[in-house]
């Protein structure tokens, strides 16, 4: 049933950014699907190295009316939209876990680089597989470049409990393990006590989940601030599965809250406590700690601005084709629209492709699909979506030459 196949080919290609540019990708491991025409793209074929069956132009075209036949709803993505303009732009893809949401944010890094913008792609799911997709070691938690694209394309796994343990340790050198403790320490513990709700203390030693990401998105707008960040144009998040995101969007209304009172808190007991202060000279760690706050506070309302900046940003949903993933990725759009979060696109991945041979589990399993897919086109929160049908390849995406193939299939 399979209809995908390895080539070795060569890329020719014009940036939209530098139209006027092209450049030549070096001759490497490459797999060809039957793809409609792309305008920045120039495939030659050198030479066959076949794993699976490869289709002939006649094969394909009728490959392609069967899949249309079988999803009606089915869009493009329309790259063209995502790919114009220079300005600063965020995509971030997130989704059911293990539905291919690494190997479509690692492709559309990949397409966004090979059109000329200097892209970022940023892991900020605990259990990274970005270094397990571009088939790169990319651990280390800075910028590492991905080889390979015809742009810069760096990637950064953020490492949320090491984000967690450096903002801590500013209260840790205080002897305590965090603002309650610090307070407790300066006898002011009945005062936080009666503030029930200021809870920073534990929040920082037992986390509530969700905000290890908000940890680690803030650490990317910190990142975002610097120099060096200035060049990328395209910035793709990885994000972790639903859960996660879900508590993420309302996690930094409630930290500012939190913050905003410890904060007030301080301010009211900071000239009470000035006597002891001295005694103790430790009012610069104490200083440290609280400008650590202010800053988290102000980058979880970027945070919170970024994820709601239509101009800037849109938050891509992935799912696969089953009833059960798709009503998760229903109630996540609901989610994301009652957080004014912008959606527009929808990838359905690991779409069975159309065979030639006579196979009753592909034909039960086609049929199965079809049903999830009416379901995409029934569902209130997804049928206004652009729905992007990716297809199930007989191979493991890994490596830049196969997210660039799985791109040029879902970014067009
Ligand atoms: N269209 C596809 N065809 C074939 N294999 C695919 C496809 N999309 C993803 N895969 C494979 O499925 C596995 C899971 O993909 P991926 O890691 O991208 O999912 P994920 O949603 O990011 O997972 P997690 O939630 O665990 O981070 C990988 O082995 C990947 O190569």
């Amino acid at each position: 049933m399979a209809i995908t196949s390895y080539h070795h080919h060569a890329t020719t290609f014009s940036s939209p950014l530098s139209p006027n540019r092209l450049t030549s990708v070096p001759r490497t491991a490459f797999i060809s699907y039957p793809t409609p025409f792309n305008p920045y793209k120039l495939h030659s074929i050198f030479s066959a190295n076949v794993l699976s069956l490869s289709s002939n132009k006649k094969q394909s075209k009728k490959l392609f009316t069967v899949r249309s036949a079988v999803a009606p709803v089915e869009s493009t993505a329309e790259f063209d939209e995502m790919v114009s303009g220079t300005q600063r732009k965020y995509y971030m893809l997130g989704g059911k876990g293990g539905v291919g949401k690494t190997s479509c944010a690692a492709s559309l890094a990949v397409k966004f680089a090979n059109n000329g913008h200097p892209t970022l792609v940023v892991s900020t799911d605990p259990a990274h597989s970005l270094s397990d997709s571009f088939a790169q070691d990319l651990t280390g938690g800075t910028l590492v470049p991905v080889e390979g694209p015809l742009s810069p394309l760096f990637a950064l796994e953020i490492n949320p409990e090491k984000a967690r343990e450096e903002f801590r340790d500013v209260s840790k050198k205080n002897g305590g393990t965090g603002v309650k403790d610090f307070m407790d320490g300066m006898g002011l513990g009945m005062l936080a006590d009666q503030l029930g709700e200021l809870k920073l203390g534990e929040l920082l030693d037992t986390p509530p989940p969700g905000l290890d990401e908000a940890i680690a998105i803030s650490k990317v707008i910190q990142f975002l601030e610097s120099q060096e960040y200035n060049m990328f144009t395209r910035i793709v998040f990885d994000t972790a599965p639903t859960g996660h995101t879900l508590r993420l969007l309302s996690l930094p209304d409630f930290l500012d809250a939190s913050i905003g009172k410890i904060l007030k808190l301080r301010q009211k007991i900071s000239s009470a406590t000035s006597a002891i202060k001295n005694v103790f000279g430790q009012e610069e760690t104490r200083q440290d700690a609280s400008d650590k706050l202010e800053k988290l506070r102000e980058r979880m309302i970027k945070v919170r601005e970024l994820f709601r900046d239509t101009n800037s940003t849109e938050f891509v949903i992935v799912t696969i084709p089953t009833v059960m993933a798709i009503s998760e990725s229903s109630r996540l759009r609901a989610s994301l629209t009652k957080e004014n979060v912008p959606v527009k696109r929808l990838i359905v991945n690991q779409i069975l492709p159309p065979s030639a041979s006579d196979c009753k589990f592909c034909a039960m399993k086609r049929k199965d699909q079809t049903r999830a897919l009416d379901t995409i086109r029934n569902d209130p929160e997804l049928s206004s979506l652009l729905l992007v049908q990716a297809p199930l390849v007989d191979v493991e995406i890994r490596g830049v030459p196969a997210l660039q193939f799985l791109g040029d299939m879902i970014w067009k």
